[in-house]
């Protein structure tokens, strides 16, 4: 078993049930799951025991280091997954602060290009990280956070994978990334793309060789309408080895992320699969 699904056994068998007020669903849960992904050997996590759409989760991480605050520029870059949130969830649909047909507010990429400060103007978390990498400074302090508490009743949802560390050993990069909330079946088949992305990228912009990314998850959880299909179907399933994925060579600097990659730009090697299975999506 990978670590994926040995997380998803862990659940089935561990898992506490929990109600869920806002999605108004069960949850099995654990606390506390720790992943670790070898970038530097490019062993790609991504999920075999199913399809898994890891474009849409590259294409969302695109849209996060850009600053994006709308699920209409998400789409426009091949990423569907902030339709629901920015438009049918009912809490943000009765929120005064929604302005308009998919705005998201202020999460995710508007915190981290965009945080406001106490004088009205706005801080750059990810310039101020890949300049400092970029001239060998790690100030034990390159985080890049998306967790705004003043602000959660400006946004859609409050941010799950929240804060990202990048630390250097000389000229060897790595990530710790801490997530709060984890929906295993849908959300972390993304989340592992990303983090594996993240440091993957930056190492490159920065000049820094890819060492390790580590993943750590405090609540993470299957709903109940997802459930039997992971008892049943994917954890009968036998997982298949990584796959690699190379990025674009000549993606150098945050200006080539910000204007010119798309998700083309990755490229997946040996990818081999069990059958797509569709999961529930809560809102
Ligand atoms: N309940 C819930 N789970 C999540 O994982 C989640 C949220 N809400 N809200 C915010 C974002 C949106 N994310 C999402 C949303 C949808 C998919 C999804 O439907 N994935 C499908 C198909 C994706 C595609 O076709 O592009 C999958 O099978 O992985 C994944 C992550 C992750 N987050
Ligand atoms: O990147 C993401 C974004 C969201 N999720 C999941 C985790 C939860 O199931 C929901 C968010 O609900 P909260 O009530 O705000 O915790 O979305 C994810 O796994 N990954």
């Amino acid at each position: 078993m990978s670590q994926y699904e040995k997380l998803c056994q862990r659940i089935v068998d561990e898992g506490t049930w929990l109600s869920n007020e806002r999605t108004g669903q069960k949850c099995l849960t654990v606390i506390n799951a720790e992943l670790e992904y070898d970038v530097e050997n490019k062993s790609f996590p991504l999920v075999t025991t199913r399809k898994s759409y890891y474009k849409a989760a590259i294409a969302e991480l695109l849209g996060y280091l850009r600053g994006y605050q709308s699920a209409a520029e998400f789409r426009s870059i091949g990423c569907n997954t902030w339709n629901a949130n920015a438009n049918e969830n009912q809490a943000w649909l009765s929120n005064p602060n929604r302005q308009g047909e998919d705005d998201m507010g202020r999460v995710y990429g508007v915190q981290g290009r965009r945080w406001q400060k106490p004088d009205g103007s706005h801080l750059d978390q990810l310039a101020k990280v890949v300049d400092n990498l970029s001239q060998g400074i790690d100030d034990r302090g390159e985080i890049i956070t998306f967790y705004n508490p003043g602000e959660f009743d400006l946004g859609c949802l409050r941010p799950c994978m929240h804060t990202h560390t990048f630390s250097l050993l000389n000229d060897d990069l790595y990530l710790t990334s801490y997530q709060r909330s984890c929906d295993v079946p849908l959300g972390l088949n993304f989340n592992q793309i990303q983090v594996y992305v993240f440091l993957a990228l930056i190492a490159q912009i920065t000049g820094k060789n890819p060492k390790k990314a580590y993943h750590k998850i405090v609540n993470a959880h299957i709903y109940e309408n997802q459930f039997e299909l992971m008892r049943d179907v994917q954890l009968k399933r036998q997982p298949f080895a990584n796959p690699s994925l190379s990025l674009n060579p000549d993606i150098r600097s945050l200006k080539d992320l910000e204007t010119w990659v798309t998700t083309d730009d990755f490229v997946l090697e040996g990818y081999e699969h069990h059958e797509v299975i569709a999961y529930p999506f809560s809102v």
